[in-house]
């Protein structure tokens, strides 16, 4: 099925996507390892969109994510290519594509599926195992499966046995293309050889790792101040105010259960006081956490995409695929727990791919951290300046 790739704007091929496309077109599965916003997504996109038969009533593709906000904007993207041009012709069939994400009440997706399977689903796992369970969902005719932050689910145990799983039952390896994505896969030939020995993927699976030697993109800067806990808040403001960020991301860490016993008020609570009362700039401050429930999470996340500027205050929960190309700066109010963590939350900013504007990235850390952060820039390989207010 042809999609609408140039008509929404994607004219040049992203570094990733010349070496990859070439690659998927030729039938092999595929690692895609490469930077943040290097334009992973349409990678895999056009490739479903070059294998699917639209006049087919079967599932052809599905996408995994590991989140309910990287699901809506991967479903978006989706249906932005898929939108019949002005030159479609009439008898095809349209390509349908459902959203079977956590926090959905799954009742419109049942009845849909009863009536018509859907030609591609992007999903998170718990509910796609709901489905998969009851029988609503075949994938016997799945032509390709496509894993996104793939390190990610692998890491995460509540979703581990549910992903094994979904590899090595339901459908098979020889009859589907399996593609897996992000921009982090440590011990990278380690995965690969459990692709081959676990059966996940054919064994002339090709990891595509574009940018090797540069794991996060070259347009942003990082920069980390020192300051005591107690000074965090005040020195954030004195950030904003100084930087005017366009939009900006604040990532905080999730309350630990020992900050909780101590009564003390989590980091988000903390910071978005700090913003509400401060009158900074006439952003939109907004919140996005896991233990928020899922309306107020959507809620957050569309008013985000509405394009006005705004302050997100977020947990990792936003630190993982979620696109939003407007947001020129990123702070760590809490320093991220590990490099992979920083990786994707500084990965939140730099998502134009053919744009010259820096971004910056600035951590927040007490001197104690500093050697916890040069660990990071080393495993990284980047380099980021001491910023004195
Ligand atoms: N060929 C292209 N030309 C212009 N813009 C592009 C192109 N490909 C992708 N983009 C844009 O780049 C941005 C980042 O793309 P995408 O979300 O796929 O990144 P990613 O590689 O999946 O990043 P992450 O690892 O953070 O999930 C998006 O806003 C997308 O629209």
């Amino acid at each position: 099925m042809a999609c609408r790739v140039e008509e929404v704007g994607y004219i040049t091929p992203t570094e990733i996507q010349r070496q990859a496309l070439p690659v998927l077109f030729s039938g092999r599965d595929c690692i895609l390892h490469a930077q943040t916003g290097s334009g992973k997504t349409l990678a895999y996109l056009l490739l479903i969109y070059s294998v699917i038969n639209t006049q087919r009533s079967t599932v052809q593709a599905l996408i995994v994510v590991p989140t309910r906000e990287l699901g809506m904007q991967v479903a978006k993207v989706a249906r932005m290519l898929a939108a019949k041009s002005d030159e479609a012709v009439p008898e095809d069939k349209s390509c349908t594509i459902m959203a079977l994400l956590d926090g959905g009440t799954l009742r419109r997706q049942k009845s849909w599926l009863k009536a018509e399977p859907p030609t591609i689903i992007v999903a998170t796992l718990g509910s796609l195992c709901q489905m998969l369970e009851k029988h609503m969902i075949k994938l016997d005719s799945l032509r390709v499966l496509v894993i996104d932050e793939v390190d990610f689910m692998f890491n995460s145990s509540d979703q581990v046995s549910l992903l094994r799983k979904l590899l090595i039952s339901y459908t098979s390896i020889n009859k589907r293309q399996t593609v897996f994505a992000s921009a982090s896969i440590p011990q990278h030939r380690r995965f690969l050889y459990d692709c081959i020995q676990q059966k996940w993927t054919k064994g002339d699976v090709v990891h595509i790792h574009a940018n090797p030697v540069q794991p996060m993109p070259l347009r942003v800067n990082h920069r980390f101040l020192v300051c005591s806990r107690s000074d965090r808040r005040s020195a954030l403001l004195s950030l904003l105010q100084s930087d005017k960020p366009q939009s900006a991301i604040i990532f905080v860490n999730e309350q630990s259960e020992k900050s909780k016993k101590a009564g003390n008020a989590p980091a988000t609570d903390v910071v978005i006081d700090a913003l509400k009362s401060s009158h900074i700039g006439s952003h939109e401050i907004l919140l996005l956490e896991e233990k928020i429930n899922f309306n107020s999470r959507a809620a957050s996340f569309a008013e985000l995409r509405q394009g006005g500027a705004y302050l997100l205050v977020a947990t990792d929960i936003a630190g993982r695929g979620v696109d939003l190309p407007d947001t020129t700066h990123i702070y760590n109010f809490d320093l991220p727990k590990d490099a992979v963590h920083y990786l994707h939350r500084a990965g939140r900013t730099g998502r134009k791919p053919f744009s010259e504007a820096i971004c910056v990235v600035t951590t927040l850390i007490t001197s104690e951290e500093r050697f916890v952060l040069q660990r990071y820039e080393n495993e990284l390989m980047f380099h980021c300046d001491e910023l004195f207010l």
